[in-house]
């Protein structure tokens, strides 16, 4: 099973380089991908400290520390999903937090931060890098444990957090009463389960009637709506990114995905265009991916919090990026080429 040795923790512990926050590190067009991997959970401590969760929660820095060391190991080297997706989903929800100062104007309350940021960190833990369609089609020993529920993956992911919450010295949440420990899980179950898209997807539409009508600080529905529209935030905020980062997650998305096309064409099974290496024209995928997923959702981030506006504009300003590279490509589809370099 996953190991953290005792130097791992102290070395984290001693790290000096993070105690102060790099200038900008807070602001909404920074990306977490610049950060040293060796420095990561350094930050993320200081990410938890800048916000006040350390002290509010007696949080105690050697479990915390052990705590991002297991999560840490607990995701694989897959294309995306990673470490590194796990910790920009996190540092997201540390901005969000942070500036749209959603504790002190009472949108969400302490515990559901520090459940939101947790979600954030474990949400895709020991993820492989394929969908639940992929899981239910080929009979995986997840399918099989998860199948009759839906959201397969995420119900894994789930169940690693709880696994690593119940790992020797790992506890984060041991100085919360029971009551309160009982709320912290049953968050993170929900926000866990919420980063299927397929579930987001169900939700939307009274996301957005919720945006139209004005939010309802004493509306326990608004309340978890919105909870569950910034993991669906997070989980998308590579796109809020400039030009770059945003087609380099892309690219990195469909590693993965056409991976899983070529296993589902080796195990017999036609797989979605969006997997078939030889049909998918990426630039066209991600305008639909930006104009019916990414786009909506901050728009209504937006319609609750103008502040948030500038990641609706970048979010709008990538899809015009693909537009272009799509009319692009077309010319060079016209004449035989197909693969992503011409974009480089
Ligand atoms: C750049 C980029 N492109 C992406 C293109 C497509 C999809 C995607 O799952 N599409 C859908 C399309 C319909 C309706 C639902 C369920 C399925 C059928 C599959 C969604 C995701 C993409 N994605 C993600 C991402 C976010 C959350 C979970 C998994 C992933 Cl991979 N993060 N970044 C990206
Ligand atoms: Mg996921
Ligand atoms: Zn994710």
């Amino acid at each position: 099973h996953m190991q953290v040795h005792p130097e791992d923790v102290s070395r984290v512990l001693n790290c000096e380089r993070a105690h102060d926050l790099m200038p900008e590190i807070d602001l909404f067009y920074f990306s977490p991908r610049k950060i040293e991997e060796s420095e990561c959970v350094c930050y993320c401590v200081e990410m938890f400290d800048d916000l006040g969760l350390v002290q509010q929660w007696q949080l105690k820095r050697d479990t915390l520390t052990r705590f991002l060391l297991f999560v840490k190991k607990g995701y694989r080297d897959a294309p995306y999903h990673n470490w590194y997706h796990a910790f920009s989903v996190f540092h997201f929800s540390y901005l969000v937090i942070k500036n749209l100062r959603l504790v002190e104007r009472g949108f969400i309350s302490s515990l559901e931060a520090l459940a939101f940021m947790v979600s954030c960190l474990c949400h895709d833990l020991d993820h492989r890098g394929t969908t639940n369609s992929f899981q239910m089609q080929s009979g995986t020993e997840l399918a099989s444990l998860y199948s009759s529920e839906g959201s397969v993956m995420e119900r894994h992911h789930l169940a690693q957090a709880l696994c690593i919450l119940n790992t020797d010295g790992c506890n984060i949440f041991d100085g919360l009463t029971g009551e309160q420990y009982g709320k912290c899980l049953d968050l993170i179950r929900d926000l866990i389960l919420a980063t299927d898209l397929a579930h987001h997807i169900r939700l939307v539409q009274d996301q957005e009637k919720m945006a139209s009508e004005g939010f309802d600080m004493n509306s326990t529905q608004h309340r978890q709506l919105l909870l569950f529209l910034l993991m669906t935030c997070a989980d998308l905020s590579d796109q809020t990114k400039d030009w770059k980062v945003s087609r380099t997650t892309a690219d990195l998305v469909y590693q993965e995905f056409f991976s899983q096309g070529d296993l589902e064409k080796a195990m017999g099974n036609a797989p979605l265009e969006m997997m078939d290496r030889e049909k998918a024209r990426i630039p066209d995928l991600q305008i639909q991916f930006l104009s019916h997923i990414v786009c909506p959702v901050f728009k209504i981030l937006a319609q609750l919090f103008p502040e948030a506006d500038c990641l609706l504009q970048s979010t709008v300003k990538n899809r015009h990026c693909w537009e272009q590279a799509s009319a692009f490509f077309a010319r060079k589809w016209e004449s035989g080429h197909s693969s992503l370099d011409i974009l480089r």
